[in-house]
């Protein structure tokens, strides 16, 4: 079978190429072979097992939720996550006021809060960001937000935080699974399970209120069909299906509870990350800032920004693209399992092969990219000056499975960066920041501060 299989290097015995692997930057070791052995290779990582399913989707999620779900299960969850944001209003066809407002009082909010602090000092917008874009996930995932430092919330941050630290720790066990036996695993082993319980516990208490709530809203003869968050939404489907086995199969408690941290952390770091790297690219390039906020200046005059400007403004939408190339917030991307063999590039690639999506090599290519280390938005520019988006742009990857956020995270971008850049002039503290980030899950950049300067 080996020979049939796309190129690659040979690796250890037992463990493959992974240990040739740089665990600090995986996705550069990758494009480096990539380049060495074409645009569809192979990797031993494991011959002992296969590939997919991996430990850590299958093993701890045991593929609840959607992120792992397969077959029936996902495509239930797939349509019944994707009717829930378009009820929201977080989807490209249909109203989308009720989201566009959701959002910009959480921007405001972040606004009011930067213009409490002292200015002049620098300031690390990770947290101010976190609680802003949290609180808009909050809304749509558990039906409400929290005030900046209760402690519930600070605890989920907390929980959420080093979640994705040890699963990017614990990142080796879903190729070499009797790791975890290992000393240096089982702390994040035995941390992400705790969390997971925590989280899981504290998601079945906010279940249990709007169950609450949503009674009494029945015994008022309220309409329930109007549900405005992913729990009552959820509660409804579920009783919906009452009499079928579908409450058992797709409605379970522990798919509830799964579905909700999915949506809830695929949610959260990803808009986070892509904004963090937004404002220091920004930051550092001066021309640019004010490029962009001449533009907001002639569009907006003094209003607040709203969704019906993104087409008017399509250099801030060629900025938050080109942050999401040079900075692939999923370097590896998120890998899909072969159902069937495939044939591809004239290879075959049998049934249970895991495939990664590098979008590192693929946004870092020079061919499709010239200079791609430069941050230069004009690759999304074309020539009547409109946005485009080029056919190797894949931050959300593509096909059935791709992200069923990507028009929220789209939304949301736009209205958070716009919102700040129209408020504030950014200044680095430090223009000698480390622009390589550092890999979890997600590609983050390393801590920065900025200076918010009052427009
Ligand atoms: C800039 C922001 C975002 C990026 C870069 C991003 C990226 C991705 C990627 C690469 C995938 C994997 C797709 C695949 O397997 O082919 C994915 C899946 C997913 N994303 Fe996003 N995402 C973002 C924002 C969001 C938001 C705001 C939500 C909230 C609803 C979300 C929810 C999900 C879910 C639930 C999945 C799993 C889909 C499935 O397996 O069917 N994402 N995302």
């Amino acid at each position: 079978q080996r020979r049939k299989l796309p190129p690659g290097p040979w690796g250890l015995p037992l463990v493959g190429y992974l240990p040739f692997l740089d665990p600090k930057a995986p996705q550069v070791s990758l494009t480096e072979l990539a380049k060495k052995y074409g645009p569809v290779y192979s990797l031993l990582l494991d011959v002992t097992t296969g590939r997919a399913p991996l430990y850590l989707t299958h093993g701890i999620m045991n593929g609840y939720g959607i992120i792992c779900a397969q077959g029936d299960l996902w495509k239930d969850q797939r349509r019944f996550v994707h009717n829930c944001l378009r009820h929201f209003g977080a989807s490209k066809i249909g109203p989308r006021d009720n989201m566009e407002k959701l959002i910009i009082k959480h921007v405001k909010e972040f606004v009011r809060y930067i213009k409490t602090l002292d200015t002049k000092q620098p300031i690390d917008p990770l947290r101010p960001l976190r609680h802003c874009l949290g609180s808009i996930i909050n809304e749509i995932v558990f039906g409400r937000s929290w005030e900046r430092g209760n402690e519930t919330w600070e605890e989920l941050q907390e929980l959420q935080e080093e979640g994705l630290k040890y699963i990017g720790i614990a990142g080796p066990l879903n190729f070499l699974p009797f790791l975890r036996f290992l000393p240096m695993f089982k702390r994040p082993m035995s941390f992400l399970i705790k969390g997971q319980h925590k989280t899981h516990r504290f998601y079945q208490k906010l279940i249990n209120e709007e169950n609450v709530l949503l009674n009494k809203s029945r015994s008022a003869d309220l309409d329930t069909n109007s549900y405005t968050n992913l729990i009552q939404g959820f509660l409804i489907e579920r009783e919906k299906r009452q009499n079928t086995d579908d409450v058992h199969k797709y409605y379970n408690e522990k798919q509830f509870h799964h579905l909700l941290a999915d949506v809830f952390g695929a949610g959260l770091d990803t808009t986070l990350v892509t904004l963090r790297w937004f404002l220091l690219y920004i930051a550092r390039n001066a021309k640019i800032q004010s490029q962009l906020r001449d533009d907001l200046k002639t569009i907006l005059n003094d209003r607040d920004p709203s969704l019906n400007d993104m087409e008017s403004l399509p250099f801030v939408e060629a900025c938050l693209s080109e942050t999401q190339r040079i900075r692939s917030v999923v370097p590896i991307g998120i890998p899909h399992g072969a159902l069937d063999d495939i044939k591809l590039n004239g290879y075959v690639i049998p049934k249970g092969a895991m495939i990664v999506p590098l979008q590192w090599a693929v946004h870092m290519n020079e061919k499709v990219y010239p200079e791609p280390e430069n941050f230069n938005p004009s690759r999304f520019i074309n020539e009547e000056g409109r946005y485009f988006k080029p056919e190797y742009f894949i931050p959300f990857q593509n096909g059935k499975r791709m992200c069923i956020g990507d028009e929220l995270a789209r939304m949301m971008m736009f209205l958070v960066s716009t919102t700040i850049l129209k408020t504030f002039h950014l200044d680095l503290e430090d223009h000698k920041t480390c622009m390589e980030g550092e890999s979890g899950i997600t590609l983050s950049p390393q801590p920065y501060k900025l200076i918010f300067s009052e427009i």
